[in-house]
């Protein structure tokens, strides 16, 4: 008799989701599973194996997600009625934005973009990035205005992977490429502080909130939408940037082909 090969991921039964425990274990191998972080693009960008045009092809995509935090934000600001919940959540645009006379999160990504090279008001009028890259960006703001509250604070969940990624961006992209020095990377730096605030709130927040089974299953189901925004992205500048595919009207490289 042949033996049948199956994936062994299919193979455990899930513990149900009867406590908030429960929950946060589920969220954890969620992102230990499907965070951005295991994206063959990551390993390329970090470990210094990309040229100065594919990084500039991902940090030009990655204005649009930046750029549109604020604005996802906003919306989630939006779905609460009670006033401390919008309270805590506010801040989060002016890490962005920033204020009058105080640099945001979205200067810095600029002081990155330029760093690399590329022209401010190209990188801000978008129009270089790729159709993937917008798609799964604005199906991320809809998410959390079309979704239950619960789900749009879920969505943001991602947040908890975030540090560790951050540190090791920091690092690598700083060892291995000459274009790439502390001053342009203030903006990772600044979210190491930042992201474990915002993702402890959320935990808490999705772990006091979410009462049932079924509330927790859609808690999960958020954050695994979220990391298939966030992959997706990825799969879309490997086609373009390193399979050498770019499609019509997308950002082309000096240089490139
Ligand atoms: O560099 C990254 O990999 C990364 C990931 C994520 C994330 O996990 O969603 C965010 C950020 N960075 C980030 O800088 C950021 O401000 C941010 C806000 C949010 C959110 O969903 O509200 N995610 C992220």
């Amino acid at each position: 008799m042949t033996e049948m090969s199956f994936d062994s991921s299919f193979a455990y039964t899930e513990e149900p989701l009867e406590s908030a425990a429960a929950l946060e274990r589920r969220l954890r191998a969620i992102g230990a599973a499907r965070y951005h972080d295991l994206h063959p693009f990551h390993d390329m960008l970090h470990g210094g194996r990309l040229d100065l045009g594919q990084v500039q092809a991902w940090a030009l995509n990655r204005w649009y997600y930046q750029s549109s935090i604020p604005i996802k934000d906003a919306v989630v600001l939006s779905r609460f009625r009670d006033r401390e919940t919008r309270m805590e959540w506010r801040h989060r645009i002016e890490d962005h934005d920033g204020s009058p006379g105080d640099e945001g999160g979205l200067d810095r990504w600029l002081a990155l973009t330029t760093g690399l090279g590329l022209d401010e008001g190209y990188v801000t009028s978008a129009r270089g990035i790729l159709p993937a890259t917008r798609f799964a960006v604005d199906a991320y703001v809809s998410f959390v205005g079309t979704r239950s509250p619960l789900e749009a604070i879920a969505s943001s969940l991602t947040e908890l992977f975030a540090p560790n990624l951050h540190e090791r961006r920091i690092s690598g992209m700083l060892a291995h490429y000459d274009f790439v020095h502390p001053g342009i990377m203030t903006y990772f730096q600044r979210r190491l502080g930042q992201a474990p605030r915002d993702a402890g709130f959320a935990l808490d927040y999705v772990k006091t909130h979410a009462r049932t089974p079924e509330a927790r299953a859609l808690v999960c189901e958020a954050l695994i939408f979220k990391t298939d925004v966030l992959w997706v992205q990825l799969d879309a500048l490997y086609h373009a940037y390193v399979t050498g595919h770019p499609p019509p009207g997308a950002f082309r490289p000096e240089g490139a082909a």
